[in-house]
């Protein structure tokens, strides 16, 4: 079997007496889509932002791509293409949904556009942000106020934000939070279809999209990994069914 893209080796963390992460070991799969679920205050948000470069586990080593970037920082990893999306991503609502993006692919691209005069620096640069935008769904709202989107559309928008980095490895925290069914089920579909391009390690609380979605699903629990494995196996683990969700709230 091949090397994962990311290993997570025996990660810890605690906040004082609180172990919010502990000795959690997971590999994450090329081309696939790992959820992890858990309870209110399992660890997850911690967990995920020890991936991304905002926090710093304790002790433990995380691995992308064959490489150590347990010491590097949350810039380095996305030029590396590990991004990470929502809870966190800061719109610009007075800004349009075409210049948020073109803010990140500028950020992306740094001066390799130094050759080209102004005019049409730009031109590529909305070139490109156009194509994000038309990835996510968003195109005819491309010259719209960030913040006059709905909901729905915002969460779009930062999806489309996080794809102008070109990421290998998609960090989404809770991408469904908040949205109603219609929209969450536009979401579904959006990352489904990012699948082929993108691998995705996926937080999320909306148990019928981390069905629908995931290859693998890891359950944390007190910080702990309870059980990983296919969504069936998971579902059917009376560990998890105890120690997470409950006899009677087991999704099936
Ligand atoms: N900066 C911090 N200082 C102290 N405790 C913290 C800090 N951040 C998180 N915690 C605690 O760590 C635990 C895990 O929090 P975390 O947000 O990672 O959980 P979560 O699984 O993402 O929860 P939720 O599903 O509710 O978002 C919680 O008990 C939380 O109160």
């Amino acid at each position: 079997m091949t090397d994962p893209l990311l290993s997570v080796q025996n990660l810890s963390k605690s906040y004082g007496a609180l172990k919010v992460t502990q000795d959690v070991s997971l590999d994450v799969r090329e081309g696939r889509v790992h959820a992890i679920i858990g309870p209110n205050g399992a660890g997850k948000t911690t967990l995920i932002s020890q991936l991304s470069g905002q926090l710093r586990p304790d002790s433990g080593r995380v691995v992308y791509a064959g490489q150590d970037i347990t010491r590097l920082d949350m810039a380095g990893r996305v030029r590396l293409g590990l991004a990470r999306s929502f809870q966190l991503t800061t719109l610009l609502p007075s800004f349009s949904a075409l210049e948020n993006v073109a803010l990140a692919v500028q950020a992306r691209e740094g001066s390799s556009f130094r050759f080209l005069r102004p005019a049409a620096t730009e031109q590529a640069l909305n070139d490109q942000a156009m194509a994000c935008l038309a990835d996510v769904g968003l195109s005819d709202r491309a010259h719209r106020r960030a913040g006059s989107l709905s909901h729905g559309e915002k969460r779009q928008l930062e999806l489309a934000i996080a794809l102008a980095t070109r990421p290998r490895l998609l960090l989404l925290d809770e991408p469904l939070a908040g949205t109603g069914h219609e929209e969450a089920a536009q979401l579904v579909d959006l990352f489904a279809k990012l699948k082929d391009r993108v691998t995705m390690v996926l937080i999320e609380h909306d148990m019928d999209a981390v069905f629908a979605l995931a290859d693998t699903v890891s359950v944390l629990v007190y910080g702990q990994i309870v059980a990983s494995g296919s969504p069936s196996a998971v579902r059917a683990d009376p560990a998890v069914r105890t120690a997470y969700l409950g006899e009677e709230a087991a999704p099936c």
